[in-house]
């Protein structure tokens, strides 16, 4: 079975408490990116162990056991002594991005064993078990845009569709790790939540809502400011760094014919269209 676990992009992110875990809560609106990885999962006929990892594409940081579909794999083989397989994952989503490629590839891990093994679990069931593998991972279950609260695994409808505007998504050549970002961070809450600024006209955006995270990881890193200077200095309506950076995206008009501006070689660039 093969599927295609997508990126996500966060439109606005407050960073509202740090809480007694460590933790910190958060509001935010998810939004689903096609940019894309490929996961195929085979039952293993020969050969010893429970799983094998075969990967290709970007390389992962980290040991086999720590990547996050290995570890969706364990989460469920615990409760269902599920058969031994393969896996093979084409890594397209760069990390180290905020585009949660990690975590969309362990919620697609979930839905793929669900579906391929019989096991009836619930889209709540499924979500509750994502949340366990990451703080982003819930998203992916039901993969739509959504608002989202606590440490972005609580989730409210937002009546959201940008379907058609163009978007230019570029990780330049830099890894934020989300950790340290969020180690850098004073929470707030802000004065009007998210789920109202959503709801004016995407050309409004830009003087309302923001990425609480561009005002620490910017001065650190001003090449990814730079981007977003960049973006809307080629006509974006709204640009920002998504979840933790280090990419940025631009949301542009439907017939927007994006520029072919050079980042450098070791950028990370798509263009696409939102769904
Ligand atoms: C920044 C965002 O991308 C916004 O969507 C996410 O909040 C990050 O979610 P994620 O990458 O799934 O995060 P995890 O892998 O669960 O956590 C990485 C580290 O980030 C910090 N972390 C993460 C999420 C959160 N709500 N509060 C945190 O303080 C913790 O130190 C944690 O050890
Ligand atoms: N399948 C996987 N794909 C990518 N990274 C993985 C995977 N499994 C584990 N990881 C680890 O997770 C780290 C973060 O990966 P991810 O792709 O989620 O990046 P991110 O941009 O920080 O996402 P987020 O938006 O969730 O902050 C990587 O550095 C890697 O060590």
């Amino acid at each position: 079975m093969l599927v295609f676990p997508n990126a996500k992009i966060n439109l606005g992110l407050n960073i509202t408490e740090k809480r007694p875990d460590g933790y910190h809560n958060l509001e935010t609106i998810f939004y689903p990116v096609f940019v894309e990885d490929a996961l195929e999962v085979n039952v293993m006929n020969s050969g010893s162990g429970k799983h094998h990892l075969h990967q290709s594409g970007l390389e992962i940081a980290g040991e086999t056991e720590q990547n996050l579909v290995v570890k969706a794999y364990k989460i469920l083989d615990e409760k269902y002594n599920l058969p031994p397989i393969d896996i093979h994952l084409f890594k397209h989503i760069p990390s180290g991005a905020g585009l949660g490629g990690g975590s969309a590839d362990a919620a697609f891990m979930l839905k793929l064993l669900n579906e391929k093994f019989h096991l009836g679990l619930k889209p709540q069931e499924l979500e509750e078990y994502a949340a366990r593998l990451g703080a982003d991972c819930a998203f992916f279950i039901k993969n739509e845009p959504v608002y989202a609260e606590g440490i972005g695994n609580i989730f409210s409808p937002v009546s959201l569709s940008l379907r058609g505007f163009r978007i230019w998504l570029v990780k330049p050549d830099i890894f934020v790790s989300t950790k340290d970002a969020f180690a850098q961070i004073k929470p707030h809450r802000p004065d009007v939540s998210l789920k109202t600024i959503i709801q004016h006209p995407i050309e409004e955006w830009k003087e309302l809502m923001a990425n609480d995270f561009e005002e620490s990881v910017f001065p650190q890193f001003p090449a990814i400011k730079e981007v977003k200077e960049e973006m809307y200095r080629q006509g974006a309506i709204y640009a920002s760094m998504s979840g933790s950076g280090s990419s940025v995206y631009g949301i542009f008009k439907a017939n927007a014919l994006l520029p072919q501006t050079d980042f450098g070689n070791k950028a990370f660039v798509y263009k696409g269209e939102l769904q």
